[in-house]
């Protein structure tokens, strides 16, 4: 039968167009990011979140990454300003990270990969749901903030660690409550922004991209316990679940933009 995709040699990014032909589209992500050609845009405004901690649902392994869920079903946790037109419902969250400290970010910012990238998935309320907001090029923003290995001064990834011991396997989930994504921003708001696409299929080009130029640090046991978490389901054999990255794509004719200071 057809393998879901992965990112194995046999199900991994270079044949996931197969599947998804989106994936081969001219609005893809993850792009590299080369600070000299950023346009500084005096038009870009910060941007805003107000988050509810007890929208936080569950936290879930799903084969793939692992993911903290909300309640999106009103205007509870938000996202404004920014480059983004109107208010941004948050959805989920979810990490990508390496099998060693020199890769695992999907941003790649003048040419340093970092160890890992953290996505927080809000969806435009001008659409009625999350499924039609998929199919618009304004629909979805992702606020990503990368990891960088080094002593915690704030252990701001305590809480999704601690967790992970209860969803070491595929499919297990467990409660997460009252937990507010905010506590993951770093200090400096400053922000990349540009229009792209999901990076997981069926990679769709409904994205726009907030990249916070400050990474926050997570200590090399926190990236060792990200990494304990197994693909398979608990009656398999345990399968690393790292490098769940995707190669960097096109950027073609976009333009990464970025606030004056
Ligand atoms: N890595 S990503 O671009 O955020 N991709 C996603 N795919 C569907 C669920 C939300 N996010
Ligand atoms: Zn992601």
């Amino acid at each position: 039968t057809q393998t879901s995709w992965g990112y194995s040699k046999e199900n991994g990014p270079d044949r996931w167009h197969e599947s998804y032909p989106i994936a081969k589209g001219n609005n893809q992500s993850p792009v590299a990011i080369l600070t000299k050609d950023v346009y500084k845009d005096p038009i870009l405004l910060p941007w805003f979140t107000s988050y509810d901690p007890g929208a936080a649902k569950n936290i879930l392994n799903n084969g793939r990454t692992v993911r903290v869920a909300f309640d999106d079903t009103f205007d509870r946790s938000v996202l404004r300003g920014g480059p983004l037109q109107g208010i941004y419902r948050l959805r989920q969250l979810h990490i990508h990270w390496g099998s060693t400290d020199d890769r695992g970010s999907e941003h790649v910012v003048d040419l340093t990969r970092h160890a890992g990238e953290i996505h927080i998935v809000h969806w435009s309320t001008k659409y009625s749901n999350y499924g039609d907001a998929l199919k618009k090029p304004d629909g979805v923003a992702v606020l990503a903030i990368l990891l960088q290995v080094g002593k915690t001064l704030k252990p701001e990834m305590k809480r999704i660690v601690e967790e992970i011991d209860a969803i070491k396997t595929k499919g297990k989930e467990a409660p997460f409550p009252n937990f507010d994504p905010s506590i993951l921003f770093p200090q400096n708001r400053s922000y990349f922004t540009y229009q792209g696409s999901f990076t997981t299929p069926p990679c769709e080009e409904c994205v726009t991209w907030i990249i916070m130029k400050e990474p926050i640090i997570v200590s090399a046991d926190q990236m060792a316990k990200l990494r304990s978490l197994s693909s398979k389901t608990a009656d398999e054999l345990h399968c690393p679940l790292v490098d769940n990255w995707r190669p960097l794509q096109p950027l073609n004719n976009r333009m990464i933009r970025s606030p004056c200071q």
